[in-house]
């Protein structure tokens, strides 16, 4: 149980936490904290927090849990803010999408990652931002992963997990690096891929008139190019690396397509096709069904 959460933006995935706990009956207040205060004001409005305030100091005050799901490049700042209000057994944990710019910047701002600070990631989201996007299932049968470091006290770990295993959630550990590496393949190349695709489609003065055809396809793999701009910045300049060398070594599986198609090689691509076709099928096969739910009411929207 906890007895006070504040959530340091209360957005998708903040307000989507405090969403499920609150229906889990697993916290008392909520103090929901931010920048913008048309969306604060709507969080109280909808009651999934039950105070607000664009103070991080004075949201962490009495908080026994503190969740920072603000993008990543504000992260910094939310920390250094609320410092010097910590409660020294309060527990601080976040949802970034990347591990090591958390890490970095809490040693930045307390010159060490504290003990009681946990980072974690829930590999939940959806392409729509702000509280109102937020609900109470997000996290349900998904995965959260959390990096804790050599430091990290144990118990702020287990209390973490649990509350992560209230929302419904199925919790694993792993290195921040390990992290960072296996998030810029899955999650943060799809994005980039979808990007770059709508964006240099878009801008081709000569397929004006290109999205009037696109069908489901398209619409499949583009879904996530709807994704928050600033989030998805901040992503990649906190991921540069490990992001950098995915896209090197994709590039050069992309011109080996291109080649293939240019000499006409069928064999070659047969091969690369049936080889995705099985590896994306046995995905499919093993993801749950709750999962495949998730996919299809956010592609209806
Ligand atoms: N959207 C996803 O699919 C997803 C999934 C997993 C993790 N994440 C991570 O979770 C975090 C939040 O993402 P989200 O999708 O909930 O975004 P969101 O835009 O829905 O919510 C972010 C909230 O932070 C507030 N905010 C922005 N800058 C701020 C600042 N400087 N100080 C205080 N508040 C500020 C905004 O007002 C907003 O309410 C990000 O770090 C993101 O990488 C996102
Ligand atoms: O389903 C989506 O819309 C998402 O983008 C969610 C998604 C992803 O699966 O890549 C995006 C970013 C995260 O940090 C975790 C999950």
């Amino acid at each position: 149980m906890i007895e006070r959460l504040a959530i340091i933006g209360v957005g998708l995935i903040g307000g989507s936490l405090a969403r499920a706990l609150r229906a889990a009956g697993a916290v008392g207040e909520i103090v929901g904290c931010g920048r913008s205060l048309g969306n604060l004001e709507r969080a109280l409005e909808l009651g999934v927090v039950d105070r607000i305030t664009q103070n991080p100091a004075e949201a962490v005050r009495e908080a026994d849990m503190v969740f920072l799901a603000v993008p990543l490049g504000a992260m910094r700042g939310a920390l250094a803010a609320m410092r010097d209000s910590l409660r020294p057994e309060a527990i601080v944990t976040d949802g970034g999408s990347v591990k090591c710019s958390v890490v970095e910047d809490a040693r930045a701002v307390f010159g060490r990652v504290p003990p009681r600070l946990v980072p974690g990631h829930p590999i939940a989201g959806t392409e729509h931002s702000g509280v109102e996007a937020s609900f109470a299932e997000l996290y349900r049968d998904r995965r959260v992963i959390l990096t804790p470091l050599a430091e990290t006290d144990p118990e702020a770990v287990a209390r973490v997990t649990a509350m992560w295993q209230t929302c419904g959630a199925e919790v694993t550990a792993m290195s921040v690096a390990h992290h960072d590496e296996v998030l810029a393949a899955t999650s943060h190349l799809p994005h980039m891929l979808a990007f770059g695709l709508v964006d240099s489609l878009a801008r081709m003065r000569e397929n004006d008139e290109i999205f009037r055809y696109a069908a489901g396809g398209f619409r499949d793999f583009t879904r996530i190019a709807s994704s928050n701009p600033v989030m998805w910045r901040d992503i990649c300049l906190a991921n540069r690396e490990a992001l950098s060398a995915m896209l090197a070594r994709f590039g050069v599986e992309m011109t080996d397509l291109a080649e293939s198609i240019r000499r006409s090689d069928g064999e070659h691509l047969l091969e690369i096709f049936a080889r995705a076709k099985a590896a994306r099928d046995r995905y499919v096969d093993q993801a749950r069904p709750v999962h495949e739910d998730a996919d299809r009411s956010s592609s209806q929207t």
